[in-house]
C-alpha cells in the first residue's frame, strides 16, 4: 500500500496486494500473530472507507504504517521544494523510534475508529458512483444581454488553478466580442473563490522551481492586463466568502456586489506572497493607505458591510434573496444602450489605463520573487499538510 497525493491537496490512497511489502515479523508469536492479521485487515479495510478522511488522517496513515513496516525513518529528508514527500517524511519521522508492533496497534486504532464513523460501500459499488466528477471548472452562459463566467469547483471553493486562469482569460476576450452588454464573474456553491489554487505551486516542469514562478508571472501579469483592458461593464456577483485574489481583482471591476454571507480576504503576508491585481495601487484609492494596508498587509478579513463601508463592494444583499435581486438588477441594466456603456466604461477606465498596466508588471515581477522564497514554501507546504488553515 502506498499513500500517494493526486493533487498536492489531495491524498489517495493506492492499493495493490501484490504491492504489500513483507511485514517483518517474528514467526511464532500469537500476540504478533493476532497483530499481523489485525493491521493486514486494517490495510484492506482503508480502500473500502466510504469518506475521504482527509489529509491529515491519511498522512497519519501513512506515516504508521511506513513505521509499522520499515520501522523508524531511514530515508534522507526530501528536499524543501518536494513538497509531497518532505510532509511524507516529516510525518515518518515525527514517530522517532516507536515499536514496529506499537505502529501497528495505533494503524488499527486508528482505521477502526474510522470504520465506526464511516460506512463502507458495498463491494460492488462502481467507483464512479461513489464519487461525482465535478465537471467543467468553468461554466460561460450567455443569456438576456449577459454573458456570465461562472467558476466551477465548488468542492474546493473554487480556487483556481492554471487552466482556470486560461479560460477565464479566453471567456473574458471572448465576452468582449459578443453580443452582451455586460459581462458578470461569480461562483457555484457556498464560496465565490478562494483564490488561487494552491497546488498550482506543485506543478514542476523541467525547469524547476525557477521556470514555475516565470510562468506563473506571465500567466497573472496576462490574466491581470485582460480585466483592465476588458472593454464593457464587468460585474462581481459575488456569491460567498472571497480569499487572494479573486479579492484584489474586484478594484478592477466596474460594480461589486454581495451577499451579506461574503468575507474579503487576502492573507498574503501569512503565504510569504504580495498582492497582486493591482490592489497595492487600487485598494488605497478605494479605502485609503491605512485600511488598505490593514487587508493587504495584515489579512483582515472584512465582512461584506465593512467592504461595502470601505467601498470595494457596491451593495451587499440578504443571502435568501441575493441572487432573485442582483439578477433582476442586473437584467434591467442589461438593456441600457450597449454602445454608450462601453463608451463611459472606456472613458473611466482610459484615465488609470497605462498606470494599472504598470503596477500589474511590477506586482508580478514582485510575486515571481516571493515564490521562491522560503517564507512562501514554506506556508504552502504548511497548506497542503493542512497543518495550517486560514
Ligand atoms: C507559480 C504558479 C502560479 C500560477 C498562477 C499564477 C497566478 C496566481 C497569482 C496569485 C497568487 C496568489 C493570490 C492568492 O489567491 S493567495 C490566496 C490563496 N488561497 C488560500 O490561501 C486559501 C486556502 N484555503 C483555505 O484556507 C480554506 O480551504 C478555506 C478557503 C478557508 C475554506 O476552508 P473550509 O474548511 O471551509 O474548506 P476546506 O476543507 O479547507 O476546503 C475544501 C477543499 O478545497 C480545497 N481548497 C480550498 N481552497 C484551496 C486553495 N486555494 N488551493 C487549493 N485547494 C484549496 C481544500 O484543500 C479542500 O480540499 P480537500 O477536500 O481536502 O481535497
Amino acid at each position: 500500500m502506498s499513500l500517494v497525493y493526486d493533487s498536492l491537496a489531495r491524498w489517495s490512497v493506492a492499493w495493490s496486494p501484490t504491492q504489500v511489502p513483507a511485514l517483518g515479523l517474528h514467526a511464532g508469536s500469537p500476540t504478533m500473530r493476532t497483530s499481523q492479521k489485525d493491521f493486514n485487515d486494517a490495510v484492506s479495510q482503508v480502500k473500502l472507507l466510504k469518506e475521504d478522511p482527509g489529509n491529515e488522517v491519511k498522512l497519519k496513515l501513512y506515516a504508521l504504517y511506513k513505521q509499522a513496516t520499515e520501522g523508524p525513518c531511514n530515508v534522507p529528508k526530501p528536499g524543501m521544494l518536494d513538497f509531497i514527500n518532505k510532509t511524507k517524511w516529516d510525518a515518518w519521522n515525527a514517530l522517532g523510534s516507536l515499536s514496529k508492533e506499537a505502529a501497528r496497534q495505533k494503524y488499527v486504532d486508528l482505521v477502526s475508529s474510522l470504520s465506526t464513523s464511516s460506512k463502507s460501500p458495498s463491494p460492488e459499488t462502481p467507483a464512479a458512483d461513489r464519487k461525482p466528477p465535478e465537471g467543467n471548472s468553468l461554466v460561460v452562459t450567455s443569456e438576456d444581454g449577459i454573458t456570465t463566467i461562472r467558476l466551477n469547483r465548488p468542492t474546493k471553493k473554487n480556487a483556481l488553478t492554471t487552466q482556470m486562469y486560461h479560460d477565464i482569460i479566453a471567456a473574458l476576450q471572448a465576452a468582449s466580442k459578443d453580443e452582451s452588454t455586460i459581462t458578470v464573474l461569480t461562483g457555484s456553491g457556498d464560496y465565490y473563490c478562494s483564490g488561487n489554487d494552491l497546488t498550482n505551486f506543485t506543478h514542476l516542469s523541467a525547469g524547476g522551481l525557477e521556470e514555475m514562478a516565470r510562468s506563473g508571472e506571465v500567466l497573472l501579469r496576462d490574466f491581470v492586463d485582460c480585466l483592465i483592458d476588458f472593454p464593457k461593464p464587468l460585474v462581481a456577483v459575488v456569491n460567498g466568502p472571497a480569499v487572494g485574489i479573486s479579492v484584489t481583482i474586484l478594484g478592477l471591476f466596474d460594480v461589486v456586489y454581495a451577499t451579506d454571507r461574503a468575507t474579503f480576504h487576502t492573507p498574503f503576508s501569512h503565504l510569504g506572497q504580495s498582492p497582486e491585481g493591482c490592489s497595492s495601487y487600487t485598494f488605497p484609492k478605494i479605502m485609503g493607505s491605512s485600511k488598505a494596508a490593514e487587508m493587504l498587509l495584515f489579512g483582515k478579513k472584512l465582512t461584506a458591510q465593512e467592504a461595502c463601508a470601505r467601498g470595494l463592494v457596491t451593495e451587499v444583499f440578504p443571502d435568501g434573496t441575493f441572487q432573485k435581486e442582483v439578477w433582476a438588477r442586473l437584467k434591467a441594466y442589461s438593456k441600457l444602450p450597449p454602445n454608450a456603456l462601453r463608451i463611459s466604461k472606456q472613458i473611466i477606465r482610459k484615465q488609470e489605463k497605462e498606470k494599472l498596466h504598470a503596477v500589474n508588471a511590477e506586482e508580478s515581477s514582485v510575486l515571481r520573487e516571493r515564490w521562491l522564497s522560503d517564507e512562501c514554501m514554506n506556508a504552502i507546504a504548511s497548506f497542503l499538510s493542512r497543518k495550517a488553515k486560514l
